[in-house]
């Protein structure tokens, strides 16, 4: 049955509808008295006007508390009409079977009566026929009885004529012919004795099939009996199961009857209990809803007031709005200019920090004695480090010890952590829009592309400078966008080539910008944007694959040529509009062996030449720019005139300077050195701010310098390191002893 379940209104709750309303935004405090006491009347009317509702619905609910009874009694007699039509239809149901079940009986014992019929008609026929076999029976002994006698006459006759004289002979043949006659006779009887005999087989074994048949015939109608009594006793099971069936749906229909009546009372019951609660309820409401029915009048004049009212508020509120506003946008003003003035002085300190560190500062590494360096041979260690002073280094030459000074010296066991932890500051502050230079120098082997590039698991400054990147621009988010994009190309026999570029066979061209602004570009130039480690190593590996297929022998390329990795951070910040971009150059530089000298040949010779030129080109450009000259002779290879940008104004420079501590290596290490002290020694001091123009020798000059002088020449950086040290620090970078 199904369950009926009241309709009530939902409860009232009185403000529950509070601040949901046209003007709900109005709600809470606010920073103007007017607009507050215009909320809160507007609040306190639209409360009334929800209770004003809520009585209206009440009324509307009697009204229909009474539509639901009526429903509910509507329910109950279609119940009571569904439960009788349903009783007859099962009823006829019933009757229908049962008089199925009749007529099949009826129709079982006409059969039944049928075969009794048959029965009984062969069972007369069998008489008959067993009636006739007794008669002939009969007549056929009665037959042989007289043949018999006849016959014990016959042999009589015959024995007493025998007996008798020939004339009695005669009468034998007679009695013989008679006897011939008689014994005709007796076949005849015979014969017919033998048909009678078959057809008293024939007539008994019809008899026998008769039986059969008539046995079978019982047996049938035994069947059909006990049939017949089963069917009537499945036939009174039905009946009987139908009356109990038809009872308990009766018991069943006034049962159901009785509970809809009795949950019909409840719920009327119920029905009333509220009807009365909602009557009670209404009385009471009845002096409040006239109390709110003024109320709701008067307010609705208010409201009629209102959009003056509110228009003067709003007049009021958007002078104060403007004045506020004025006064952030003020204020705005003056934070910003702050701001900038704080980049400013920011920009100018850092400048000066790093003036006072030196624009262009020279590292050296020296890297450790390797396993394939040892070779079953003693391997002397001919560089020593001061222990109180890691800025300077002792090479054990020709029986002499020199000495040189640079701005740190990175032994052996350094990590590249160690070396990186020295480089970072200047890799952010292209962040800050410098220009960044950081060049690898010193002969093949000594270390360069691992310190730049690093190994597997172990990363050189290259990678650690991007992912540093990464994370100092994730941090200022939230103020600027940043982009960070790179190029990596390479320079050999100096052609500049495209490492990143689907054809890195071809040469590029270092051009003007036709912008006027003096700024070089490379047109063609491949450029990817880089936003993970994931993709710096993509790049990484197009580069590698690219500078791999360019020669057979990677190795003995990589350290003829010179592998450039260029990345650019653009930032621009969202609030002020200030754009900024700096580059970062990462230069793994070619060996700096003097292959020349050592009676190269042919592409060899080709390429020392080429190296040895911009090498000592790079040398010049870094002596002009520290000693400030006037002319800095930035085309003078493609390396400096491509890095010109980077190279000058408020950029700056690292040269780590890579040495081997092998004894077979000294004069090579002498070399590098010594290029590392003609580069640091031009400080920016009054002598170094001269003009002077001061080039620098090609290798086979710098070899005779170190041979003539080794221990004078390199700016008196001798003997005596720990107080150089002591002098620079207590003078200062700028005032080091000139050239
Ligand atoms: N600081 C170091 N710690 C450990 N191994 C080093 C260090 N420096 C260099 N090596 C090893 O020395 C070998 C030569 O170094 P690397 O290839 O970096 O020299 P290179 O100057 O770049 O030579 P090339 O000019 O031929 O490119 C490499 O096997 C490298 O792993």
């Amino acid at each position: 049955m199904q369950a009926f379940q009241l309709e009530l209104p939902p409860p009232l709750t009185g403000g529950r509808f509070f601040g949901v309303g046209k003007y709900s935004y109005l709600v809470g405090a606010h920073p103007l008295p007017m607009i507050q006491k215009m909320v809160e009347s507007m609040s306190q009317l639209q409360k009334e006007e929800l209770q004003v509702q809520d009585k209206e619905h009440r009324k509307g609910c009697r009204g229909l508390l009474y539509q639901q009874v009526e429903n509910l009694q509507e329910k109950v007699f279609i119940h009571a009409e569904e439960v009788n039509k349903l009783r007859s239809e099962e009823n006829a149901l019933l009757q229908e079977s049962l008089s199925q079940l009749q007529l099949e009986v009826a129709e079982k014992n006409a059969q039944i009566l049928k075969q009794e019929l048959e029965v009984q008609q062969k069972m007369d026929c069998l008489n008959e026929v067993e009636q006739r076999l007794n008669d002939s029976l009969r007549e056929r002994a009665k037959a042989k009885e007289r043949f018999n006698f006849r016959l014990w006459e016959s042999q009589q006759t015959i024995a007493s004529l025998k007996a008798q004289p020939p004339q009695i002979k005669y009468i034998v043949k007679r009695v013989e012919v008679e006897s011939s006659k008689l014994k005709e006779a007796l076949n005849e009887a015979q014969s017919q004795n033998r048909s009678l005999e078959e057809q008293v087989g024939m007539q008994s074994q019809v008899l026998k099939e008769m039986e059969q048949q008539l046995q079978d015939s019982r047996n049938i109608s035994t069947w059909l009996r006990s049939q017949i009594q089963k069917y009537e006793s499945e036939v009174e099971r039905v009946h009987r199961e139908m009356v109990e069936v038809v009872q308990t749906m009766k018991d069943e229909k006034n049962r159901a009857i009785e509970d809809a009546f009795m949950q019909a009372q409840t719920e009327m019951k119920a029905v009333h209990e509220n009807l009365a609660g909602v009557r009670t309820n209404l009385l009471t409401l009845q002096p409040a809803l006239r109390t709110l029915t003024n109320d709701y009048n008067s307010l609705k004049r208010q409201v009629r007031d209102f959009p003056l009212m509110l228009q003067r508020a709003l007049q009021t509120t958007r002078a104060e709005i403007g004045e506020v506003v004025e006064e952030v946008r003020n204020t705005n003003h003056e934070l910003l200019c702050k701001y900038r003035r704080e980049l400013q002085l920011r920009k100018k300190y850092h400048n000066e920090l790093v003036r006072l560190k030196g624009n262009i500062r020279v590292f050296c590494r020296v890297r450790p004695v390797m396993e394939e360096d040892v070779d079953g041979l003693e391997v002397m260690n001919m560089v020593t480090f001061d222990p109180e002073d890691d800025a300077v280094l002792h090479l054990y030459h020709k029986g002499k010890l020199v000495s040189f000074e640079l701005d740190k010296v990175f032994p052996p066991e350094a990590t590249q952590q160690d070396v990186f932890q020295e480089v970072q500051d200047l890799i952010t502050s292209c962040i800050d829009g410098y220009n960044v230079c950081i060049f690898a120098y010193g002969q093949t082997g000594s270390g360069k592309t691992y310190t730049m590039e690093g190994m597997q698991g172990n990363p050189g400054i290259n990678q650690r400078a991007l992912q540093l990147l990464f994370a100092e621009v994730a941090e200022k988010a939230l103020d600027w966008e940043y982009t960070i994009s790179v190029n990596m190309v390479e320079i050999y026999n100096e052609a500049l080539r495209d490492l990143l570029g689907k054809e890195p066979h071809g040469k590029l061209d270092i051009k003007l910008c036709p912008d006027g602004s003096g700024h070089l570009y490379v047109p063609g130039l491949t450029e990817f944007t880089v936003k993970s480690v994931e993709d710096i190593n993509r790049v990484f590996e197009i580069g590698h694959m690219n500078r791999v297929t360019e020669c057979t022998n990677l190795n003995e390329h990589s350290s003829r040529s010179h592998a450039l990795l260029i990345v650019t951070v653009s930032g621009v910040d969202s609030s002020t509009g200030i754009r900024t971009t700096g580059k970062l150059n990462l230069v793994d530089l070619a060996g700096s062996e003097r292959v020349g000298k050592s009676g190269a040949e042919g592409s060899r010779l080709r390429e020392a030449q080429y190296i040895n030129k911009s090498l000592s080109a790079l040398g010049d450009v870094i002596y002009a720019l520290r000693s400030r000259q006037n002319h800095v002779p930035f085309r003078n290879s493609k390396l400096t005139y491509l890095l010109q940008d980077s190279l000058s104004g408020e950029s700056k420079t690292l040269m780590m300077v890579q040495v081997s501590p092998l004894e077979k290596n000294t004069g090579e290490t002498l070399y590098s050195l010594k290029f590392a002290q003609r580069v640091r020694s031009v400080e920016l001091g009054p002598m170094a701010k001269k003009t002077e123009v001061v080039s620098f020798p090609p290798a086979d000059q710098m070899e005779l310098d170190s041979r003539s002088s080794p221990n004078s020449s390199p700016g008196a950086s001798s003997g005596r390191p720990g107080s150089l040290r002591k002098k620079l620090q207590i003078s200062g970078r700028g005032k080091s002893p000139p050239l």
